[in-house]
C-alpha cells in the first residue's frame, strides 16, 4: 500500500470530523464527495444552504453537515469565545461577529477551538498567510513546543531514496527565516510528524549548501547551531545530522564520500531546509519535475490539526490532506 492509502485506512478507523470552509471552490465538493464515499472522515461545510447548492455543481455531498454561521445555534458562543481570546488584541463583540459571519476560515477555526470539529483543511483558494493566521491567533502552539511550522509529505514515484520515495520537507510553508532555535524546533517536530504519519523511523538531515565544513558562511553556521540545539533537545536515539548538502543527505554513495561515518548521510527521509525560500522552492521542484505527490503545507506544533493547501492543489490533494488531518486528530485524542 502506498503512503496515502495507508493514511486513508488509518483515518477510516477514527472517523474524525473535519471542517471544509472553502465552500466557494468547486474542488471542495469534488473532494468532499470522495471523502464521504470512502468514509475517511465526517465533514462539516461552512456556508448557507443556498450558497452551497449553487456552488456544488453535480457533486454528491449527501452526509456532510452544513453549518451556516448566520443561523447556527453556537455562533453566539463562538463570538463570545473569540472576544475572550483576542480582547487584548482589540477584539470587540461587534468585530468578532462581523469576522465570523464573513470569514469562514475564522469560523472553521473556532469550531475546532470549541471542539465541535476535530480539524480543518483550507487553502485551495486562500493564501497560506490568510489560512494560517487565524489558526496561529486562536489555536496557538501546543504546550512544550516552541513554534508552529509547516511541512510537506512528498511521495516521489519510482524512487528508492528516503523511505521508498516518501519524505518530509520542512519548513516549506510557514517560517520565513527561522533562527537556529526555530530551525531546531522545526527539525524535532518534523521527526515526530514523520513517525506519526509513516510509522517509520525518522532520519533527519539539516540541509545546507555545505557538507561537513566544505563551505564557510554565516548561513552554514546557522545550520550548525540549529543542529547543536536540536541534538540537545532530541529524544534519545533520534538519527539527526548536518550540515549536509541534499545529495549527501539522500544518495548513499555521495553520503559515504562527503560525510563518512554520518548516521544520516545517504539515507535521510526528513529534510530540514535552512529557510522558507529553499523549502518552498524545493518542494515545488520535486512536485512539478519529478511528478511527486505533495501533501501540505501540513502544520505541526499546533494545538489542534488545521492544515493548509497550495492554491495549485487538485481535489485529490484536498482528499489526501483531509485523511492526514484526521490521522493527526486521532493522535491528539
Ligand atoms: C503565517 C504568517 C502569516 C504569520 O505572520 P503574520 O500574519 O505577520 O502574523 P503575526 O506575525 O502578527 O502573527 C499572528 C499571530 O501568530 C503568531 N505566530 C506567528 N508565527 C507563528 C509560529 N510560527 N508559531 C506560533 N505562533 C506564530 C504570532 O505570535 C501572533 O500571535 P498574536 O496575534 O496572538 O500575538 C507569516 O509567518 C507568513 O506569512 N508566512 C509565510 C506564509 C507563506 O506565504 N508561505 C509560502 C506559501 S506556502
Ligand atoms: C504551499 C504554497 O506554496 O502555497 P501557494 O501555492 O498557495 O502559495
Amino acid at each position: 500500500m502506498g503512503f496515502i492509502d495507508e493514511i486513508k485506512a488509518k483515518a477510516k478507523l477514527g472517523k474524525k470530523t473535519i471542517v471544509l470552509p472553502e465552500t466557494e471552490d468547486i474542488r471542495t465538493y469534488e473532494a468532499a464527495e470522495a471523502v464521504l464515499k470512502e468514509g475517511t472522515a465526517n465533514l462539516i461545510l461552512v456556508g448557507s444552504e443556498e450558497e452551497i447548492a449553487k456552488n456544488k455543481g453535480d457533486f454528491d455531498i449527501t452526509g456532510a453537515v452544513i453549518v451556516d454561521p448566520k443561523t447556527y445555534a453556537k455562533t453566539d458562543a463562538y463570538v463570545e469565545k473569540l472576544v475572550e481570546l483576542r480582547e487584548k488584541k482589540g477584539m470587540t463583540p461587534e468585530k468578532a461577529r462581523e469576522l465570523l459571519l464573513t470569514d469562514y476560515l475564522y469560523y472553521g477555526v473556532m469550531m475546532v477551538k470549541m471542539k465541535d470539529a476535530d480539524g480543518m483543511v483550507s487553502g485551495a483558494c486562500h493564501s497560506t498567510a490568510d489560512t494560517l493566521r487565524p489558526c496561529l491567533q486562536i489555536l496557538k502552539t501546543k504546550p512544550g513546543v516552541k513554534l508552529v511550522s509547516a511541512f510537506f509529505v512528498m511521495v516521489v514515484p519510482d524512487c528508492d531514496m528516503g523511505a521508498d520515495g516518501t519524505f518530509i520537507f520542512a519548513d516549506s510553508g510557514l517560517e520565513q527565516n527561522p533562527d537556529p532555535e526555530k530551525l531546531a524546533a522545526i527539525a524535532l517536530s518534523s521527526a515526530e510528524s514523520f513517525a506519526l504519519l509513516t510509522d517509520k523511523e525518522p532520519i533527519v538531515a539539516m540541509l545546507s549548501h555545505s557538507t561537513k565544513g566544505s563551505a564557510k558562511h554565516a548561513d552554514v553556521d546557522k545550520v550548525l547551531e540549529a543542529l547543536r540545539i536540536a541534538k540537545e533537545n532530541a529524544p534519545e536515539g533520534l538519527l539527526l545530522d548536518g550540515e549536509l548538502q541534499l545529495d549527501a543527505a539522500i544518495v548513499p554513495e555521495v553520503g559515504a564520500s562527503k560525510a563518512p561515518g554520518s548516521p544520516v548521510a545517504g539515507k535521510a527521509n526528513v529534510l530540514v531546509f535552512p529557510d522558507l525560500d529553499a523549502g518552498n522552492i524545493g518542494y515545488k521542484l520535486v512536485q512539478r519535475l519529478a511528478k511527486a505527490e505533495a501533501y501540505g503545507p501540513l502544520t505541526q506544533g499546533i494545538a489542534a490539526p488545521v492544515n493548509d493547501l497550495s492554491r495549485g492543489c487538485s481535489a485529490k490533494d484536498i482528499e489526501g490532506v483531509v485523511a492526514i488531518t484526521a490521522v493527526q486528530a486521532m493522535a491528539e485524542a
